[in-house]
């Protein structure tokens, strides 16, 4: 049993679609669960539609035409039979954004984000299980709603893992030994059979939930990228592919921000030992990178970049010493807030951080801070991780900038930084 995952870039278009399917029907042998996430940037679209009806903006229908639209054109092109019943099926799952924008938006701003957001992923699959299916006859569309089970957390579905690999192994393991079974990343269903998300860039996760629940020989993630290379080629030129990578060193760089996996995929294949393989879907007969429990470290530095960081440096008002008793107040108001840290350095009399800038969540931060100590910011600094650093390397990523603050382990170095 193997499980595939594509992200949205893959299927942006109807020749997406295309590839996609032909690389999934080129897969013989075993059994194999496809998750697919919303085509193109449609969440981004989706999540404008949101925002536009809970501000109660005069634009939200020429916004949800336009998402409409986008799948309408895929289809179109896809189908010259116009009588295919997934124009039916498509439009039906669009229809339960109607039934929602009719009403006030009286229900809590999560839940309904998740009710709205969540039609892009169902969406995408049910095009590409309707094109495949012209492929070949043994092609099923699941809701992944059914197998995902999670709390009320809308926005952020906590996993009940317990309820939801009992629900694969039962209903989903014969599924698969008689079909290819298409269904959607990002979401999973309360205890209510109401919708939830997993959080942004989710399907990654989702896919990693399917393949330990199915307990899959493998995960392959289908990418834009020929690997993990070690850093973003949307930065850089002279990248190099990764080709082994151990789970430890791939959650490190998901953690500090590499965005070529989501931070949570990793843990529930490293607990059942699952390979995961990051391919290109342009190029899905070349060799990508092989994630596996190797004790080997990577073979360069990687290093990877967060653009607007806030760096907040925190003082006690009387210049007394940062102690345990002010870091217990400090983390405890980061955690009110929902500030996420991604560097921390402490001193004798202060304490700094970079987080990911919010102009709301930087001033209500301030806000509370301010009551006891005396706070120092800068927005617009950058954030450079390096993973198995060296003093090239470091030179390389700082030319023509500032360091305002530098943290070393062993294995990684961390730099906040600002142009020259
Ligand atoms: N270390 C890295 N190696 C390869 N790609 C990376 C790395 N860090 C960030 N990326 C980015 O990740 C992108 C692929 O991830 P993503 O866009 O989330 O895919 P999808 O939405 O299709 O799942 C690449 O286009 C690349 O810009
Ligand atoms: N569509 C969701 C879930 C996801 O993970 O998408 P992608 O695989 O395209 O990153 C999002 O954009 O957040």
């Amino acid at each position: 049993m193997k499980v595939f995952k594509f992200g949205g870039a893959s299927v942006k278009d109807a020749e997406g679609v295309k590839n996609v399917s032909s690389i999934i029907n080129s897969h013989n042998g075993n059994e194999l669960l496809v998750v697919v996430s919303a085509m193109g940037k449609i969440t981004n679209q989706l999540e404008e539609l949101t925002r536009a009806y809970l501000n109660g903006q005069d634009d939200v229908q020429h916004i949800f035409e336009a998402i409409k639209l986008y799948h309408f054109n895929v289809l179109h092109e896809l189908f010259a039979d116009h009588s295919h019943p997934v124009f039916d099926d498509v439009m039906n799952t669009f229809v339960e954004i109607d039934w929602l924008i009719e009403e006030e938006p009286d229900d809590a701003p999560d839940y309904i984000y998740d009710q709205i957001v969540s039609i892009g992923e169902l969406v995408s699959s049910k095009i590409l299980a309707a094109w495949l299916g012209t492929l070949r006859p043994d092609v099923k569309w699941l809701d992944a709603r059914s197998f995902v089970h999670t709390d009320n957390t809308y926005r952020e579905g906590l996993v009940n893992w317990e309820k939801t690999e009992a629900e694969i192994q039962k209903n989903l393991v014969p599924v698969l030994q008689q079909n290819i079974a298409v269904t959607q990343g990002f979401i999973g269903s309360t205890s209510e059979n109401f919708t939830t998300t997993l959080g942004r860039d989710g399907s990654d996760y989702s896919a990693a939930i399917f393949s330990a629940c199915l307990n899959a020989e493998s995960l392959t993630i289908w990418k834009d990228v020929p690997g993990v290379l070690n850093a973003d080629p949307k930065w850089f030129d002279e990248t190099e592919r990764i080709p082994q990578l151990s789970y430890h060193d791939a959650i490190e760089l998901a953690y500090y921000g590499a965005t070529i996996i989501h931070p949570k995929t990793i843990k529930p294949i490293q607990n059942k030992s699952i390979p995961l393989y990051v391919r290109s879907f342009l190029q899905p007969d070349a060799e990508g990178t092989d994630i596996t429990d190797l004790k080997n470290h990577l073979p360069v530095p990687s290093f990877i970049f967060k653009v607007n960081q806030a760096l907040l440096s925190i003082f006690p008002k009387d210049f007394s010493f940062i102690i345990e008793e002010n870091l217990s107040e400090i983390f405890s108001l980061f955690h009110k807030h929902r500030v996420k840290i991604n560097t921390m350095l402490n001193s004798a009399i202060s304490f700094s951080i970079s987080f990911d800038y919010d102009a709301r969540k930087l001033d209500k931060l301030m806000a509370d801070l301010s009551k006891d100590y005396k706070v120092k910011y800068n927005t617009g600094v950058e954030l450079v991780t390096i993973r198995y650093y060296n003093q090239e390397t470091i030179d390389r990523v700082t030319v023509n900038k500032n360091i305002l603050l530098e943290v070393k382990s062993r294995n990684t170095c961390q730099i906040v930084m600002r142009d020259k």
